[in-house]
């Protein structure tokens, strides 16, 4: 059975709502009678499933609808149309510092972070040594979360995401961020979690990265679904190709 389903997934945006211009605007436009809403659909038609030890790599150009596609994979959005159907607890790293509050110290958000994933303080209590020392931030543990610089802060976020055993691990550019040294240890983490059974999806910009982990790749283009599938090798080389073209 599969543990990611999406089913001819379409996601809109409304361009200049009420939402996006607040309530004394939208007063104002409506009074004159100038207020549009414009519509762009950011991902269009998509469906795919993926089977539990699955490694998704998500390809594609600026704009081309893969980190709103993971929002809807996560849960953050739903979906316009379609469905997303998916089995087991979901770790999601995308906006990274999101989440996080600066005038908490690390620990303090290290249980936040916890907390927020749905883990108990017990759990959190076993796990923490762990995921500090992965992070490599022991010396920062008690010093307030803005002291660490931006590579800090999303090995911390990593960290946690990848220390508490999902089922589901959802990576946006994360292990592009940090330094060298910690990319190839949080690549070998996520191939760790991968052989525990875990579902993964990466959007990367980095072919070579998707070509060395994952088993199954996806292309997006204008939120268009160009390809999907396991010949990962052959996809990444027709998108390199289009991307020379270009
Ligand atoms: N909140 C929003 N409101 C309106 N349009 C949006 C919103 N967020 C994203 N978009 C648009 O949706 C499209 C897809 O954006 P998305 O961030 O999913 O692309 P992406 O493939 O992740 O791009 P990148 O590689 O640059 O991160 C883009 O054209 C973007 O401008």
């Amino acid at each position: 059975m599969s543990v990611i389903e999406l089913k001819d997934v379409s996601i809109r945006y409304k361009i200049g709502d009420f939402k996006a211009i607040g309530l004394k605007d939208y007063v104002i436009q409506k009074i004159k009678g100038d207020y549009h809403v414009q519509e762009f659909w950011a991902d269009r038609h998509i469906t795919f499933s993926l089977e539990k030890g699955d490694m998704l790599g998500i390809i594609g150009t600026n704009g081309a609808g893969k980190s709103t596609l993971l929002k809807a994979i996560s849960g953050i959005m739903k979906p316009t149309e379609g469905c997303v159907r998916c089995l087991g607890n979901i770790a999601a790293l995308l906006e990274l510092a999101s989440g996080f509050d600066n005038d908490l110290t690390v620990r303090e958000n290290t249980y936040l972070r916890g907390a927020m994933l749905g883990y108990t303080r017990g759990f959190m209590n076993d796990k923490y040594d762990e995921i500090i020392a992965f992070a490599e931030l022991a010396e920062f543990q008690d010093r307030p979360f803005r002291q660490l610089s931006s590579g800090m802060k999303s090995r911390l976020a990593f960290s946690i995401a990848s220390l508490v055993d999902p089922d589901i691990l959802i990576l946006d550019e994360v292990l592009s961020v940090g330094d060298g040294a910690f990319r190839k240890r949080s690549e070998e983490k996520m191939q760790e979690i991968i052989r525990g059974g875990a579902t993964t999806i990466l959007v990367s910009h980095s072919l070579e990265q998707v070509q060395n982990m994952c088993n199954k790749v996806l292309w997006l283009h204008k939120g268009r679904q160009v390809e999907f599938g396991d010949r990962v090798d052959d996809v990444c080389a027709r998108y390199e190709a289009f991307l020379d073209e270009r």
